[in-house]
């Protein structure tokens, strides 16, 4: 769809360069947005006793979980979460969050995945923004893209299977990249993670960015005939929650650290 790039460029000209061209005009892939050395001092920070353990990964919510209502308490993010490698000064830079209402991320979901883990295929809804900047620490990992539209079928019923939704690409993040998600990318695709300790059948025509990736990395694919080993990765997903309550500030006496 290379007729809908002008509309999407003007407020994310720094962003364009990094587009996924096959994918709908919202996906962007920086490949080394962090370095090894600086992927290994943020995972050093990562505080060991805030896990939820979830059936297929464990979570962290920073600065904290939302209310029932999908509101944040006003809290600034730990700064080791923007100031570390100057990720907020390079989300900045690449615009990434210019069109989102506080112009910033507010809020980060860290997820750990270990081999054979996942996320089944869902939306992020409308308590954020419709922007998610990813970054992949440690270990690669493969998006699923789903359309939120499921399969035609004689029965009804099935229409509603996991299954007979329709997988569109994959998008492949290399360790220190960095996803950015907009827009209709956002509100009408769904993503997910599968649960598995390999994956298979990696390569150009199966996954979006496959001409982004380094050559090492495109090589190693190559070499295992478009299988994988799956290690630990763990994600940051920065977002920008539109609600935010500074009833948490004033009250609780949050906000001070
Ligand atoms: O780990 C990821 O990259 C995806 C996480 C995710 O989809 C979520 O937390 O909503
Ligand atoms: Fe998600």
């Amino acid at each position: 769809m290379e007729s809908s790039s002008h509309a999407a460029s003007n407020c994310h000209d720094a962003l364009e360069t990094f587009r996924i061209p096959s994918l709908l005009p919202s996906f962007y892939y920086i490949p080394a947005f962090l370095t090894t050395e600086e992927q290994s001092l943020i995972t050093q920070k990562i505080p060991p006793n805030r896990w939820t353990h979830l059936s297929h990964r464990r979570l962290q919510t920073h600065p904290s979980p939302l209310t029932a209502t999908s509101t944040l308490l006003a809290a600034p993010l730990p700064s080791w979460l923007t100031t570390t490698a100057s990720v907020a000064s390079r989300f900045e830079e690449l615009g990434v969050f210019n069109n989102s209402p506080h112009r910033a991320p507010n809020h980060v979901l860290i997820n750990e995945y270990k081999p054979g883990e996942g996320i089944m295929p869902h939306e992020d809804g409308s308590a954020y923004a419709p922007v998610v900047a990813t970054i992949t620490l440690d270990a690669y990992g493969v998006l699923d893209i789903y359309s939120k539209g499921v399969a035609r079928s004689e029965n009804a019923r099935e229409d509603k299977s996991p299954s007979s939704r329709i997988q569109i690409t994959r998008i492949f993040q290399e360790p220190g990249s960095l996803l950015v998600t907009i827009g209709s990318s956002y509100r009408d695709l769904l993503h997910g993670i599968s649960a598995v300790n390999f994956d298979e059948t990696l390569g150009p025509s199966t996954v979006a960015n496959w001409e982004m990736l380094s050559e090492e990395t495109r090589r190693t694919i190559e070499e295992g005939v478009g299988r994988l080993e799956r290690g630990t990765r763990i994600s940051l997903t920065y977002r920008d929650v539109i609600k935010v309550s500074e009833i948490g500030r004033k009250i609780l006496g949050l906000g001070s650290k």
